[in-house]
Protein backbone atom coordinates (compact mmCIF):
# COMPACT_ATOMS: atom_id res chain seq x y z
CA UNK A 1 0.00 0.00 0.00
CA UNK A 2 1.07 3.53 -0.92
CA UNK A 3 0.15 7.09 0.24
CA UNK A 4 0.80 10.44 -0.56
CA UNK A 5 2.37 12.42 2.33
CA UNK A 6 1.44 15.87 1.59
CA UNK A 7 1.24 15.32 -2.27
CA UNK A 8 4.21 13.34 -2.83
CA UNK A 9 4.16 9.15 -3.30
CA UNK A 10 5.71 7.40 -0.92
CA UNK A 11 7.18 4.17 -0.16
CA UNK A 12 4.98 1.56 1.65
CA UNK A 13 4.93 1.76 5.27
CA UNK A 14 7.55 0.13 7.53
CA UNK A 15 5.38 -2.71 9.29
CA UNK A 16 7.42 -2.34 12.37
CA UNK A 17 6.79 1.23 12.94
CA UNK A 18 4.18 1.13 15.48
CA UNK A 19 5.25 4.35 18.13
CA UNK A 20 2.83 6.57 19.64
CA UNK A 21 2.42 9.84 17.85
CA UNK A 22 0.39 12.99 18.26
CA UNK A 23 -2.75 13.66 15.66
CA UNK A 24 -1.14 15.10 13.01
CA UNK A 25 1.84 14.25 13.08
CA UNK A 26 1.37 12.35 9.83
CA UNK A 27 -0.87 13.78 7.32
CA UNK A 28 -1.93 11.94 4.27
CA UNK A 29 -3.52 13.42 1.28
CA UNK A 30 -4.55 11.75 -1.36
CA UNK A 31 -7.04 12.85 -4.03
CA UNK A 32 -9.31 10.11 -4.23
CA UNK A 33 -10.25 6.78 -2.55
CA UNK A 34 -13.07 4.75 -2.11
CA UNK A 35 -13.30 5.31 2.01
CA UNK A 36 -10.53 6.88 3.89
CA UNK A 37 -11.43 4.63 6.79
CA UNK A 38 -10.44 1.67 4.56
CA UNK A 39 -7.69 3.02 3.58
CA UNK A 40 -6.87 3.80 6.69
CA UNK A 41 -7.27 0.19 8.20
CA UNK A 42 -4.83 -1.07 5.44
CA UNK A 43 -2.42 1.46 6.36
CA UNK A 44 -2.56 0.44 10.25
CA UNK A 45 -2.25 -2.85 9.15
CA UNK A 46 0.69 -2.54 7.62
CA UNK A 47 2.31 -0.28 10.63
CA UNK A 48 1.07 3.38 10.20
CA UNK A 49 1.46 4.69 13.32
CA UNK A 50 -0.50 6.00 16.44
CA UNK A 51 -2.07 9.59 15.34
CA UNK A 52 -1.95 9.61 11.66
CA UNK A 53 -4.50 11.40 9.68
CA UNK A 54 -5.32 10.41 6.23
CA UNK A 55 -7.93 12.77 4.35
CA UNK A 56 -9.04 12.21 0.52
CA UNK A 57 -10.05 14.74 -1.60
CA UNK A 58 -12.78 12.63 -3.23
CA UNK A 59 -14.23 9.63 -1.40
CA UNK A 60 -16.25 7.48 -3.56
CA UNK A 61 -17.59 5.12 -1.42
CA UNK A 62 -17.60 7.00 1.77
CA UNK A 63 -19.13 4.16 4.79
CA UNK A 64 -21.81 5.87 7.52
CA UNK A 65 -22.78 3.86 10.22
CA UNK A 66 -24.95 0.67 9.82
CA UNK A 67 -23.83 -0.11 6.76
CA UNK A 68 -24.71 3.60 4.89
CA UNK A 69 -23.20 5.08 2.48
CA UNK A 70 -21.65 8.63 3.28
CA UNK A 71 -22.36 11.91 0.54
CA UNK A 72 -19.32 13.86 0.03
CA UNK A 73 -18.67 16.22 -2.64
CA UNK A 74 -14.89 17.19 -3.81
CA UNK A 75 -13.58 20.18 -2.57
CA UNK A 76 -16.78 20.77 -0.38
CA UNK A 77 -16.63 18.27 2.22
CA UNK A 78 -13.62 17.54 4.65
CA UNK A 79 -13.12 13.16 4.68
CA UNK A 80 -10.82 12.51 7.52
CA UNK A 81 -9.45 9.89 9.13
CA UNK A 82 -7.32 8.95 12.01
CA UNK A 83 -5.62 6.42 13.21
CA UNK A 84 -5.68 5.29 17.48
CA UNK A 85 -3.70 2.71 18.71
CA UNK A 86 -3.58 3.77 22.33
CA UNK A 87 -7.23 5.25 23.36
CA UNK A 88 -9.09 2.63 22.48
CA UNK A 89 -8.06 -0.09 24.53
CA UNK A 90 -9.85 2.32 27.45
CA UNK A 91 -12.97 2.32 25.64
CA UNK A 92 -13.72 2.37 22.14
CA UNK A 93 -18.05 3.24 22.78
CA UNK A 94 -17.13 6.11 24.66
CA UNK A 95 -14.46 7.65 21.55
CA UNK A 96 -17.21 8.50 19.37
CA UNK A 97 -18.57 10.67 21.62
CA UNK A 98 -15.60 12.07 22.36
CA UNK A 99 -15.05 12.89 18.79
CA UNK A 100 -18.25 14.50 18.64
CA UNK A 101 -17.59 16.91 21.24
CA UNK A 102 -14.69 17.75 19.79
CA UNK A 103 -15.84 18.50 16.24
CA UNK A 104 -18.47 20.83 17.33
CA UNK A 105 -16.12 22.63 19.83
CA UNK A 106 -13.90 22.80 16.99
CA UNK A 107 -16.76 24.49 14.31
CA UNK A 108 -17.61 26.94 17.55
CA UNK A 109 -14.22 28.30 17.08
CA UNK A 110 -14.95 29.50 13.48
CA UNK A 111 -18.24 31.02 14.96
CA UNK A 112 -20.75 28.37 14.15
CA UNK A 113 -23.23 27.19 16.58
CA UNK A 114 -23.94 23.27 16.30
CA UNK A 115 -25.05 20.80 18.79
CA UNK A 116 -24.90 16.71 18.88
CA UNK A 117 -27.23 14.25 18.04
CA UNK A 118 -27.18 10.91 20.22
CA UNK A 119 -24.91 9.48 19.72
CA UNK A 120 -22.66 11.47 17.89
CA UNK A 121 -24.18 13.71 14.85
CA UNK A 122 -23.53 17.36 14.50
CA UNK A 123 -26.42 19.39 13.44
CA UNK A 124 -27.01 22.83 11.72
CA UNK A 125 -30.50 23.71 13.16
CA UNK A 126 -32.11 19.92 12.42
CA UNK A 127 -29.71 19.55 9.65
CA UNK A 128 -26.80 17.19 9.95
CA UNK A 129 -23.40 18.57 8.57
CA UNK A 130 -21.09 15.77 10.11
CA UNK A 131 -21.10 11.97 10.71
CA UNK A 132 -18.22 10.43 12.79
CA UNK A 133 -17.31 6.21 11.90
CA UNK A 134 -15.06 4.14 14.41
CA UNK A 135 -13.85 1.05 13.18
CA UNK A 136 -11.45 -1.40 15.32
CA UNK A 137 -8.81 -3.34 13.40
CA UNK A 138 -8.24 -6.71 15.23
CA UNK A 139 -5.81 -9.46 15.49
CA UNK A 140 -6.43 -13.19 14.82
CA UNK A 141 -7.29 -13.49 17.95
CA UNK A 142 -9.79 -10.84 18.38
CA UNK A 143 -8.18 -8.02 19.89
CA UNK A 144 -8.08 -4.60 19.29
CA UNK A 145 -5.26 -3.25 17.59
CA UNK A 146 -6.01 0.24 16.82
CA UNK A 147 -9.36 2.37 15.75
CA UNK A 148 -10.02 4.41 13.03
CA UNK A 149 -12.11 7.25 13.59
CA UNK A 150 -13.43 9.01 10.95
CA UNK A 151 -15.43 12.04 10.22
CA UNK A 152 -16.94 13.50 6.91
CA UNK A 153 -18.11 17.00 7.50
CA UNK A 154 -19.73 19.09 4.72
CA UNK A 155 -18.21 22.50 4.74
CA UNK A 156 -20.21 24.01 1.71
CA UNK A 157 -22.43 21.68 -0.49
CA UNK A 158 -25.05 23.89 -1.66
CA UNK A 159 -28.55 22.32 -0.66
CA UNK A 160 -29.47 21.92 -4.04
CA UNK A 161 -26.15 19.47 -4.59
CA UNK A 162 -27.34 16.73 -1.71
CA UNK A 163 -29.11 13.78 -3.59
CA UNK A 164 -32.91 14.12 -3.02
CA UNK A 165 -33.08 12.06 -0.10
CA UNK A 166 -30.68 13.95 1.84
CA UNK A 167 -31.97 17.02 1.04
CA UNK A 168 -34.40 17.87 4.08
CA UNK A 169 -32.00 16.41 6.54
CA UNK A 170 -28.23 17.29 5.28
CA UNK A 171 -26.77 20.67 5.97
CA UNK A 172 -23.19 22.48 5.31
CA UNK A 173 -21.71 24.96 7.64
CA UNK A 174 -21.63 27.62 4.41
CA UNK A 175 -25.15 27.77 5.34
CA UNK A 176 -24.57 29.11 9.21
CA UNK A 177 -21.79 31.62 7.38
CA UNK A 178 -23.44 33.16 4.50
CA UNK A 179 -19.60 33.59 3.31
CA UNK A 180 -17.34 31.19 1.34
CA UNK A 181 -15.57 28.53 3.52
CA UNK A 182 -12.81 26.30 2.61
CA UNK A 183 -11.97 22.77 3.66
CA UNK A 184 -8.59 24.03 5.06
CA UNK A 185 -10.16 26.42 7.61
CA UNK A 186 -11.71 23.68 9.26
CA UNK A 187 -9.36 20.98 9.07
CA UNK A 188 -6.95 22.86 11.38
CA UNK A 189 -9.15 23.40 14.10
CA UNK A 190 -11.22 19.82 14.25
CA UNK A 191 -7.64 17.96 14.47
CA UNK A 192 -6.47 19.98 17.17
CA UNK A 193 -9.88 19.64 19.10
CA UNK A 194 -9.74 16.40 18.62
CA UNK A 195 -5.91 16.02 19.88
CA UNK A 196 -7.10 17.86 22.94
CA UNK A 197 -10.37 15.94 23.87
CA UNK A 198 -8.75 12.90 23.70
CA UNK A 199 -6.09 13.89 25.70
CA UNK A 200 -8.45 15.26 28.44
CA UNK A 201 -10.35 11.83 27.97
CA UNK A 202 -7.00 9.61 28.80
CA UNK A 203 -6.12 11.88 31.21
CA UNK A 204 -9.39 12.74 33.62
CA UNK A 205 -11.51 9.84 32.18
CA UNK A 206 -15.33 10.02 30.73
CA UNK A 207 -16.44 12.85 32.80
CA UNK A 208 -15.57 16.35 31.43
CA UNK A 209 -16.39 14.69 28.40
CA UNK A 210 -19.82 13.42 29.13
CA UNK A 211 -20.21 17.14 30.72
CA UNK A 212 -19.29 18.64 27.47
CA UNK A 213 -21.47 16.46 25.46
CA UNK A 214 -24.47 17.03 27.80
CA UNK A 215 -24.17 20.74 27.41
CA UNK A 216 -23.93 20.55 23.56
CA UNK A 217 -26.75 18.44 23.19
CA UNK A 218 -29.96 18.87 21.23
CA UNK A 219 -31.40 15.35 22.05
CA UNK A 220 -31.62 15.59 26.37
CA UNK A 221 -35.59 15.96 27.31
CA UNK A 222 -36.90 15.31 23.97
CA UNK A 223 -39.05 12.19 23.49
CA UNK A 224 -36.87 9.91 20.74
CA UNK A 225 -37.18 6.84 19.07
CA UNK A 226 -33.78 4.78 19.00
CA UNK A 227 -32.91 2.04 16.60
CA UNK A 228 -29.99 -0.69 16.46
CA UNK A 229 -29.68 -3.63 14.76
CA UNK A 230 -32.37 -5.69 16.92
CA UNK A 231 -35.17 -3.24 17.84
CA UNK A 232 -36.94 0.58 18.42
CA UNK A 233 -37.54 1.62 21.45
CA UNK A 234 -39.51 5.16 22.30
CA UNK A 235 -39.46 7.16 25.17
CA UNK A 236 -37.79 10.20 26.59
CA UNK A 237 -33.81 10.94 26.94
CA UNK A 238 -33.15 11.24 29.70
CA UNK A 239 -29.71 11.76 30.34
CA UNK A 240 -25.93 10.54 29.44
CA UNK A 241 -25.06 7.64 31.98
CA UNK A 242 -21.42 8.09 33.50
CA UNK A 243 -20.28 5.54 31.10
CA UNK A 244 -22.15 7.35 27.96
CA UNK A 245 -25.44 4.98 27.30
CA UNK A 246 -28.38 7.15 26.80
CA UNK A 247 -30.75 6.67 29.08
CA UNK A 248 -34.56 6.63 27.47
CA UNK A 249 -37.29 6.78 29.90
CA UNK A 250 -40.57 4.96 28.22
CA UNK A 251 -43.83 5.24 28.86
CA UNK A 252 -44.06 2.87 31.54
CA UNK A 253 -41.60 5.01 33.18
CA UNK A 254 -39.12 2.21 32.73
CA UNK A 255 -35.73 3.43 31.82
CA UNK A 256 -33.31 1.60 29.36
CA UNK A 257 -29.03 2.38 28.79
CA UNK A 258 -28.90 2.41 25.47
CA UNK A 259 -25.26 1.74 24.39
CA UNK A 260 -25.30 2.03 20.18
CA UNK A 261 -28.00 2.79 17.77
CA UNK A 262 -29.72 5.64 15.62
CA UNK A 263 -32.47 8.28 16.72
CA UNK A 264 -34.67 7.84 13.82
CA UNK A 265 -37.88 9.17 15.00
CA UNK A 266 -39.91 7.59 11.95
CA UNK A 267 -37.16 9.05 9.10
CA UNK A 268 -34.25 7.51 7.77
CA UNK A 269 -30.62 8.67 9.46
CA UNK A 270 -28.82 11.23 7.37
CA UNK A 271 -26.50 8.67 5.02
CA UNK A 272 -28.69 5.90 4.17
CA UNK A 273 -29.11 5.62 0.16
CA UNK A 274 -32.57 6.68 -1.03
CA UNK A 275 -33.60 6.14 -4.29
CA UNK A 276 -32.00 6.46 -7.47
CA UNK A 277 -28.63 6.92 -5.46
O1 LIG B 1 -23.12 7.60 9.12
C1 LIG B 1 -22.44 8.45 9.72
O2 LIG B 1 -22.97 9.38 10.35
C2 LIG B 1 -20.94 8.36 9.74
C3 LIG B 1 -20.33 8.92 8.52
C4 LIG B 1 -18.81 8.89 8.51
C5 LIG B 1 -18.22 9.37 7.21
C6 LIG B 1 -16.72 9.49 7.27
S1 LIG B 1 -16.05 10.34 5.89
C7 LIG B 1 -14.44 9.88 6.35
C8 LIG B 1 -14.51 8.46 6.86
N1 LIG B 1 -14.36 7.51 5.79
C9 LIG B 1 -15.47 6.79 5.57
O3 LIG B 1 -15.61 5.93 4.69
N2 LIG B 1 -16.41 7.17 6.45
C10 LIG B 1 -15.94 8.19 7.36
Amino acid sequence: MHALVHDRLVAPLDAGDHTDGRIGDTVLRIPVVESTNAMLIELGRGGATDGTVLIAADQVGGRGKGERSWFSRRGESLCVSVLLRRSPRRDFGQLTLVAAVAIHDAVARLGIETSIKWPNDILLGDRKVCGILAEAAASPEGEIEFVVLGFGLNVSIAADDFPPALRDIAGSLQQATHRPLGCDSVLDPCLSALSDWIAVWEEHGFAPVAEAWRRHSSTLGRRVVVADEREQRSGTAVRLAADGALVLRDDAGREHHIHSGDICNGRAPVGRPGPGE
